[in-house]
This record gives structure tokens, sequence and C-alpha cells, in this order.
């Protein structure tokens, strides 16, 4: 067998409690085969973990990685003009190869700052996925789809094209991409098309990645149009089952979250883009309180603008208090579970828990830096206090995706260099 020990730190276990413990893991199986005191010290690779909290690999279940080309391309606007004006001319513009660049950059930043999975909507998947299998962590991805705007045979191929690539990658990576058919959402897709689209993801057991109440400017025309919420209207399209999630619920009111909670359909949070845009404060602490899965996302590396989940955490828990009107709402526990088991169940990926016999996703944070300390309360460290930076090694499947913070999987300059390229080259021609 061929092991991995991360040894000497202190563990983050499934109840939030922290031990002083070693981490075994199998690098055959991916899996963690044992976490306590003194393990093997015989171990094929040996990651030191003193002065360091060993977290779950944090899981980015909302994102459109291949956007970090388009990080400080456009600000300062909402969600509809940003998208019209600005980020949908320059995404016409953005060929395979440009995605690919886009990719590995927000890979490596995603690597460096500890996220070991993520859920992902965009086109061009197949440089995505050939990307993540290259980089090493895990992804749920998909081709969103958009039918405004194209006639039939277009919109028809765009759907198409988003069950092509689920049901083409799903499993590779040696099982670490899982697939997702991806309407855009309840107003760019037409209902003629949505019903049908999801009928057929669901006929092959594809789940179903969208975006939902995001804005109001989304929930109001069709709550004039057909007398009903978005989440009721998506129930009766058959998009909100248990495999289902969707980004953002920034405006559900009480008979939403509980059709969420009953259907068990996960809800991804991203409060910085929903700040950014100005799209409202998600009533998380209501969600969470109904029993609804809450993951965390960061969205797109253009409404962010970065894709550190230790930064998306404290805006989670600062953003939840000010929505709640209440200090004690969207706590430290909760963000920091949002960001690891909740996201991982909301997109059902493997990870988010530390435990034996468990995927072996994990970070290693350095606690040795002036803002982490003193260590009163390590899991309010991670929530409030701690960066992406501090991460020291980063582990997925049991490979080490990043050693004493040296990216090994991709090449760090490289793919600044691409990324400069890409869009410099972008800029010319849009
Ligand atoms: N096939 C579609 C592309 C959809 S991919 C997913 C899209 O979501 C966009 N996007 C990024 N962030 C957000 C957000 O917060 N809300 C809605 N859309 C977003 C992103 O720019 C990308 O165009 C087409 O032909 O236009
Ligand atoms: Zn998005």
């Amino acid at each position: 067998m061929n092991t991995l020990r991360i040894a000497g730190g202190q563990v983050l276990r499934p109840d939030a409690t922290v031990e002083d413990a070693d981490v075994l893991v199998d690098r055959d199986e991916g899996t963690i085969l044992d976490i306590g005191a003194d393990l093997d010290a015989d171990a094929d690779e040996t990651l030191d973990a003193e002065g360091c909290l060993v977290t779950p690999g944090l899981v980015n279940a909302h994102c459109h990685v291949a956007m970090t080309l388009l990080r400080g391309y456009a600000d300062d606007k909402p969600l509809d003009a940003w998208l019209r004006e600005d980020i949908w001319p320059a995404e016409a513009a953005l060929t395979p190869e440009d995605v690919r660049a886009g990719a590995e950059l927000g890979l490596v930043e995603m690597i460096k700052s500890g996220t070991t999975a993520f859920a992902d909507m965009y086109f061009h998947v197949p440089e995505i996925a050939a990307a993540v299998d290259e980089a090493g962590l895990r992804a749920r991805l998909g081709h969103g789809v958009v039918t405004l705007g194209k006639d039939d045979a277009d919109a028809r191929a765009d759907i198409d094209e988003s069950l092509d690539v689920a049901r083409e990658f799903d499993g590779a990576a040696d099982g670490r991409i899982r697939t997702a058919a991806m309407p855009h959402s309840l107003t760019t897709v037409a209902e003629e098309y949505l019903r049908e689209f999801v009928a057929d993801a669901h006929a092959e057991g594809i789940p179903v990645h969208y975006h939902a109440n995001e804005t109001t400017d989304e929930v109001d025309p069709i709550v004039d149009e057909r007398g009903e919420r978005p989440l009721s209207y998506a129930k009766e399209l058959g998009m909100l089952t248990g495999d289902d999630f969707l980004a953002h619920g920034v405006h559900v009111d009480d008979a939403e979250i509980d059709l969420l909670a009953e259907a068990g359909t996960g809800v991804v949070h991203c409060p910085a883009s929903n700040m950014k845009l100005a799209s409202g404060m998600a009533p998380v602490q209501k969600l969470l309180d109904a029993g609804v899965t809450v993951g965390l996302g960061t969205d797109g590396a253009a409404s962010n603008n970065d894709l550190d989940m230790f930064d998306e955490m404290r805006d989670a828990a600062m953003l939840g208090k000010l929505a709640a009107d209440d200090a004690s709402a969207v706590a430290a526990p909760d963000v920091v579970r949002m960001a690891t088991a909740g996201s991982a169940a909301a997109v059902d990926l493997p990870g988010g828990a530390l435990e034996v016999g468990g995927a072996a996703d994990l970070a290693v944070v350095d606690l040795d830096a002036p803002h982490l300390a003193p260590a009163n309360d390590l899991v309010s460290h991670l929530a409030y206090a701690a960066r992406g930076s501090d991460v020291r090694h980063t582990v997925c499947d049991g490979r080490v995706l990043m050693r004493d913070r040296e990216v090994l999987t991709l090449e760090e300059d490289a793919a600044m260099a691409r990324a400069r390229e890409a869009i410099a080259s972008l800029r010319e021609r849009v």
C-alpha cells in the first residue's frame, strides 16, 4: 500500500472539534486510513503539519472557473447590465484555448487557497475537464445553456451540447469529474425548452444545476407572468429534486424555503457576488433553520473577484448576520460546515469531512502568522481570520497538489503568462 502521512498538526473533525492528530492516507484508494496520534512513521511520503490546522479541502459549490480571465474586466454594475453589456460580448469571443488558460489559472488559485472540489457552469467544457484532470481536483462540470435571443436550432444545439457533455465527462479523470445539465437560469432559458431539457436529463440520472432567485429583476417577471414564485415554477418543471442544486437563492420567500427543504435541493450561497452586484442578502440562517442543504461558492472571478473560499466564509458570516439582523446568525461553525460538508452535499461530490474511510481531500493551514495569533478558537480563525494564502499543503484524492506552497500539478508561472496573453488578445478582438 502506498501511504501519505500528514504529521504533527491539529485536525478539524466533522463535529467542529479540533484534536492533535496525524492523518494517514491510502494514496492508491484516495481515502483516509486513520486519524490519531503517532501514526505510521514509515509512510511513503510525509507532509509536515506542525503548527498547522488540517481541515477538509474546501468545496467551491458554484463557480465559472475560466472567468478568472475576466477578473477586473467589468465591475460596479448590476447583474443584468454587467452580463449583457460586458461579460456576454467578451465571452462570445472566447476560444477553447482561452477557456483552458482561464481554467488553469483558476485551478492554480483554488489549489493555493485549499479548495479541492468545485462545481462549474461554463462552455468549452472539454477544455475545463482536461485542466481539472491535470490539476488533480474534483469537480462537477456542466455546459451552461441560454436560449434567450437564440433561434430554435441554436437553442436546441445548446441543450444537446449540455446533455452530451454531461454524458461524456461523467466519471472522467479517474472518477474525479462528475457532471450536471446546466440551464443558466429560469429566465434565460424559455419554458418550452426547460421542461424537456430537465426531463431528458433526469431520465438519464443527470442532476440539474442553475442560477435562481439571484436578483429581484429575475423574480418579478416570473411572478408577473405566471402568478407564482420562481421556485414553485421550478418545482413544476421538475427541477427541484434532491439531486439538483441551485446557485444564489437570494430572494426566496418562506414558502420557497419550505419547498427547498422538502425537496432536498441544495442552495449554493455566493455572498461576495451577491454583495458586489448588489443582488441582495440571502436569508441564510432561515435556510439553515429550515433544514435546507446550504453550500458556499465564489461564483466567477469577474463578480468576486477571487476564488478564495476563506474570504467567502468570512463574507457569508458577515452578510448572514446583517441579513438576519442578528449577530448570532450564521456563526463560525456554520460557515465552516457550509464551505465543506454543506457544499459537498449540495453538489454531491466526495469530501467535506475528515473521517476514516472518507475521501483524502484536505488542506493544511499554517497557523504561524500574526493574524492567526493567539489560537483562541481555530474554527473562529478559519471563518473570520484565515486567508487562502495561509494554506501550506493541499491534498485531493490522496494526491499532494501543493506541497509547502508549491503547486505540483500545474505550472503557476506558465498559467499566469498564458492568461495574460489570452486576455491581451481578447481585448484586441472585442
Ligand atoms: N452557453 C451560454 C453560456 C452559459 S455559461 C454560464 C454563464 O453564467 C454567467 N454568469 C456568471 N456569474 C453569473 C451570475 O452571478 N448570475 C448569472 N450568470 C452568471 C457567465 O458569465 C456565463 O455566461 C451562452 O451561450 O451564453
Ligand atoms: Zn454564477
